[in-house]
């Protein structure tokens, strides 16, 4: 077996682990980042993630007219499919164009605390390492629903960006971020899409108002939801899967060419043989980690979703931060430094948030004020009209007492772009107040919040 040794040894090519190599490799440390599949160069976001998905969702609503639906599809997968490799390329390059930067393809694995087995076909390589990175994300999660498993008709995201072919039917469990993103975007290019979500509503964790605005949106597109659906099997049928139910103890069924698991995605740690290195899991299988990302071997860190925190691309970004900051810096930065990260759910519109719903903060003991206004009401901008969708709602959650931003929901055009400056007005402590009597450019969204803000509705 060959044999290497690295000042850092990187498991996985995401984001936070992807950055981190770079840092290091720059600082002039010997990095061997290992990815265990060339297709996967720069990890989930930009391969099967993040940049597909919203290069698709984009299309979907750029179909000239006339353009036959599943051509445009076909298309639309295709360039999908070639952005995604020149940002491979790009990832790929990043990396191996420094030069004390080695990226090995194959399986990582470990031995013991500091040494790591590589597996690619018959080759094997063994890696030494005096600090591991363990950035290894996260797998969808197929529901243990009979049938399910042994249907041909079963989809994960991302095989279903990778075939060209539309499914004219679609049922989607779950409506969480990737069913609703999915969901609305499918039925954009033509799809019959119905979801399926086991809670009473969707979006279960947004207020009401808000989850009611985002869904008669979706309603009026033309999906069908189905809630406090429990799916009780599935079976291949005449060239398709027919998904049984019960809602309210009702039996139902729904027949789809394709059936999406968008059920969550759980920290990836099988096959790592994390036991060899004494590094510990959490009762939910990820990795366990301190404030610092350090596992329960200090010198093996765990970045992005493997370690059990939010799922974004921007945490796992972040969580390099505080990992650089260890190895390199001052070793202040933690993830307890963190307020209001905001998040977006790429429907169209979007819906970004960050901060409390109302509910949470209520429920904390707040003393709130609500402003809030549809979108379709707010004279003061124009810009919904002139990109010609006026659907949704702007809501504050403001604190009576200091006046500061609590949270907000934002189900808008430009809701992506919006919710970075409300996060950065809460993270500098700007006031409602100041946020409503700022001057905005013209036209454009942000200056709904002069009318919005203005607007204290209870
Ligand atoms: C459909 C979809 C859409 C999403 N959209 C967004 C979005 O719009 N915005 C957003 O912020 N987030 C989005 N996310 C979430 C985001 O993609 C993830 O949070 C992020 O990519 C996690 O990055 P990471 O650093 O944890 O690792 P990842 O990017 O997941 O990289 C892990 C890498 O490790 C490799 N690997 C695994 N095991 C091994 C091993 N044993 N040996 C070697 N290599 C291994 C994998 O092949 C993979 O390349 C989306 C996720 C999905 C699924
Ligand atoms: N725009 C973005 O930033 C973006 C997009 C996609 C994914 N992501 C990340 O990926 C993570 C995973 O996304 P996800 O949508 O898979 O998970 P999720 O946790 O967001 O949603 C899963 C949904 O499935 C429901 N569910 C669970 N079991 C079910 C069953 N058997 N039948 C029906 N419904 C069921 C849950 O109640 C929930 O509403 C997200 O939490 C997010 O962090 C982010």
């Amino acid at each position: 077996m060959d044999t290497m040794h690295a000042d850092l040894l990187v498991i996985g090519f995401g984001k936070g682990g992807k950055t981190l190599a770079a840092t290091m490799g720059r600082a002039g440390k010997r990095v061997v980042m290992v990815e265990r599949s060339a297709q996967m160069y720069g990890g989930t976001c930009i391969n099967t993630g993040c940049v597909p998905t919203k290069a698709l969702i984009h299309r979907a609503s750029e179909r000239p007219d006339g353009a036959d639906p599943a051509k445009w599809y076909a298309e639309s997968v295709a360039s999908t499919a070639a952005l995604t490799a020149v940002m491979r390329g790009k990832n790929f390059r990043m990396l191996d164009t420094l030069d004390s930067v080695t990226v090995v393809t194959g399986t990582a694995a470990f031995l013991d605390d500091h040494r790591v087995e590589v597996v690619a076909g018959d080759d094997r390589l063994e890696i030494t390492a005096d600090t591991i990175v363990i950035n290894t994300g996260a797998t969808n999660v197929i529901p243990d629903v009979p049938g399910l498993r042994d249907s041909a008709h079963l989809v994960t995201g991302t095989e279903l960006i990778a075939s060209p072919e539309m499914p004219g039917r679609l049922t989607v469990l779950g409506a969480g971020y990737q069913g609703l993103e999915f969901a609305a975007m499918l039925r954009r290019y033509g799809t019959e899409v119905t979801v399926l979500e086991s809670t009473a509503r969707i979006l279960p964790r947004e207020d009401d108002d808000v989850a009611r605005a985002m869904r008669d949106i979706l309603q009026d597109e033309g999906i069908t939801f189905v809630t406090s659906a429990h799916v009780t099997r599935v079976e291949d049928r005449d060239g398709a899967a027919v998904v049984h139910y019960e809602q309210d103890g009702a039996a139902a069924t729904v027949t789809a060419d394709a059936v999406l698991a968008a059920t969550g995605r759980a920290p990836r740690t099988d096959g790592l043989r994390l036991e060899a290195a004494g590094v510990r899991t959490t009762a939910r299988g990820a990795v366990e980690v301190d404030e610092h990302l350090r596992t329960s071997r200090p010198h093996i860190f765990a970045l992005g979703d493997v370690n059990g925190g939010p799922q974004f691309t921007y945490v796992s970004l972040d969580d390099h931060r505080i990992a650089a900051d260890q190895l390199l810096g001052e070793g202040r930065r933690s993830t307890a430094d963190r307020v209001a990260v905001p998040y977006t759910l790429f429907t169209t519109p979007p819906l970004a948030r960050v901060g409390l719903t109302e509910t949470e903060a209520r429920a904390a003991g707040r003393s709130v004020r609500v402003a809030a206004k549809a979108i379709a009401d707010i004279m003061a901008m124009p810009r919904a009209s002139i990109v010609g969708d006026t659907r949704g709602l702007m809501k504050f959650v403001i604190d009576a007492e200091t006046d500061a931003i609590l949270g907000a929901a934002l189900l808008s055009v430009d809701a992506q772009e919006l919710v970075n400056t409300v996060a950065l007005a809460m993270r500098s402590g700007t006031t409602a107040s100041t946020l409503r009597d700022s001057i905005w450019t013209h036209p454009s969204s942000t200056e709904a919040f002069n009318e919005v803000l203005a607007t204290v509705v209870r």
